[in-house]
């Protein structure tokens, strides 16, 4: 492992999801999910932390700038009894708040890069800063948005990074809000966030023959060291699909078994070391297709729109999965109906012979069975306000039709529209207008959806002003 420097600098950055059809059962191997990428990007910057000589100094800094009071500074340590390298919060205030996924990431990727490099003591892994810049779309922009002409007024405000000047292009915005005080709308932030924080690091620490993520078996170790810190983090082993579009962006998405990574001990435990490193280089049943069936037919495009409301995922899953426990025969004939309406769809919105009355046929079909499955289960996956929206924006010029996307309730809906100006301004201003109309908070991200996976970014000077001087 090269010894750090103050000067190196590395950025990834990975994309955000949207579960286009597959909701629930993609939870299941039996079945499969249609998941596109957007193009959000969670980028992650590690820089080399320049230590005085002499001084030995096993320090990360992470800080996300957009947001205030979110800096987070750890130390690390080889921890005994094969516990593979732990990562301690330093607590310099009491109510400094946490961020699990980025701690436990940390865990996992100091754990596999000390394995790789086996015979380098723990204390070579070099101190690093890093910064984390969300494209603006993964949160809802209310009051609570600083501009960056205000904060370039004020190099004192407390969200303003070093009182350096910022960038004007507006690329990243900068929240008056704290992390936990903003509203996601659902782009899977937390899975871009681990994925581009692992590749970043994997970047970072490694020279290229142990890690360039345009190796097919080393984008495979991204993503099961991704999707293993993801479900530690979140402490409960999901689909993984939002993490495989991080890394693979569009595809269609056969999940892992979840004994693939059950079995880790938590991180500084007994065992980890060796646990994470046999897990993350073992070959997984994931089932990634990309290419044909993922695609989009020319001139149409992937568009979101929030409805600022949200739902509990977590119970809306828990009480899916009770009903279909509790009649195998009724839902799994629904779950195979399903299953090949979502095919369906998946070929007619890429392939232009389908006619575009197919198309909807297509979207409309998919939708009756995924009422039919919330109807039995008791759940609102589309529920009747949604179901309003969905009817009428689907009759405008332009629209080919609409879904409630992952596990559907009151999140965002997802949109097959014409990839034009016009039809993105109509678009708007109908929602203006049901916005007055039905007092629903809607509105038309810029988001789109997005081929490409994690990447490695060159162009460094899309973060100037945000990142460590
Ligand atoms: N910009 C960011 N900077 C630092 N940490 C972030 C950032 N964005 C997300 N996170 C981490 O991800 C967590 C949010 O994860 P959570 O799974 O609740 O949301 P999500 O992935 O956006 O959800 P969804 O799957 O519904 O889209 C935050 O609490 C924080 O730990
Ligand atoms: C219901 C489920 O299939 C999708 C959830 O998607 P989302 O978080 O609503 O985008 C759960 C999962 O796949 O982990």
């Amino acid at each position: 492992m090269p010894a750090g420097t103050g000067s190196r600098i590395k950025a990834f950055s990975a994309p955000g999801k949207v579960l286009l059809a597959g909701g629930y059962l993609v939870l299941d191997r039996d079945h499969n999910g249609l998941v596109f990428g957007l193009n959000a990007r969670v980028n992650v910057v590690v820089q080399g932390l320049e230590t005085s000589p002499g001084v030995q100094l096993n320090e990360i800094i992470v800080k996300s700038p957009q947001f205030m009071e979110a800096e987070w500074r750890y130390g690390y340590h080889l921890a005994g009894e094969d516990g593979g390298i732990q990562v301690t919060q330093l607590q310099v205030d009491k109510t400094l708040a946490q961020n699990k996924f980025v701690e436990t990431t940390l865990s996992y990727v100091l754990t596999y890069l000390n394995r790789v490099s086996a015979d380098t003591p723990s204390h070579a892994i070099p101190s690093t800063q890093i910064t984390i810049l969300a494209d603006n779309d993964y949160y809802s922009h209310g009051d609570g948005t600083t501009t960056v002409a205000e904060l370039n007024q004020n190099p004192h405000h407390p969200h303003h990074p070093h009182g350096s000047r910022l960038p004007h292009d507006g690329r990243f915005k900068a929240f008056a809000s704290t992390l936990g005080g903003a509203h996601k709308t659902g782009l899977g932030s937390s899975a871009a966030l681990v994925t581009s924080l692992v590749g970043a690091l994997l970047s970072f620490h490694l020279p290229k023959e142990k890690f360039d993520i345009s190796i097919p078996g080393h984008r495979q170790i991204l993503h099961n060291l991704a999707q293993a810190a993801h479900c530690a983090a979140q402490g409960k082993i999901g689909s993984g699909f939002d993490v495989a579009a991080a890394v693979y962006g569009s595809c269609l998405y056969k999940r892992f078994s979840s004994s693939t990574i059950a079995q880790i001990p938590s991180p500084g435990n007994p065992g980890f070391g060796t646990s994470v490193y046999d897990t993350v280089t073992a070959g997984w049943d994931t089932e990634i297709k990309k290419g044909e069936g993922t695609g989009l037919r020319a001139g149409f495009v992937m568009r979101m729109a929030d409805v600022d409301c949200g739902s509990s995922t977590v119970s809306m899953v828990k009480n899916v999965m009770m009903w279909r426990k509790e009649h195998p025969e009724a839902s799994t004939q629904l779950w195979v109906s399903l299953q090949a309406a979502n095919d369906i769809l998946g070929k007619a919105i890429e392939s232009d012979l389908y006619s575009e009355s197919e198309v909807r046929a297509a979207f409309l079909n998919t939708r009756a069975l995924l009422r039919e499955m919330g109807d039995a289960a008791g759940v609102p996956i589309e529920p009747q306000s949604q179901k309003e929206l969905l009817d009428a924006v689907s009759h405008k010029d332009g629209v080919l039709g609409g879904v409630v996307p992952g596990a559907g309730g009151y999140d965002a809906i997802a949109l097959l529209v014409k990839d034009n100006e016009e039809t993105k301004h109509n678009l708007e201003a109908f929602f203006e207008g049901w916005r007055e109309d039905t007092g629903t908070n809607v509105k038309l991200l810029d988001v789109i959806g997005e081929v490409e996976g994690a990447r490695l970014e060159d162009k460094l000077d899309q973060y100037r002003g945000w990142i460590y001087g």
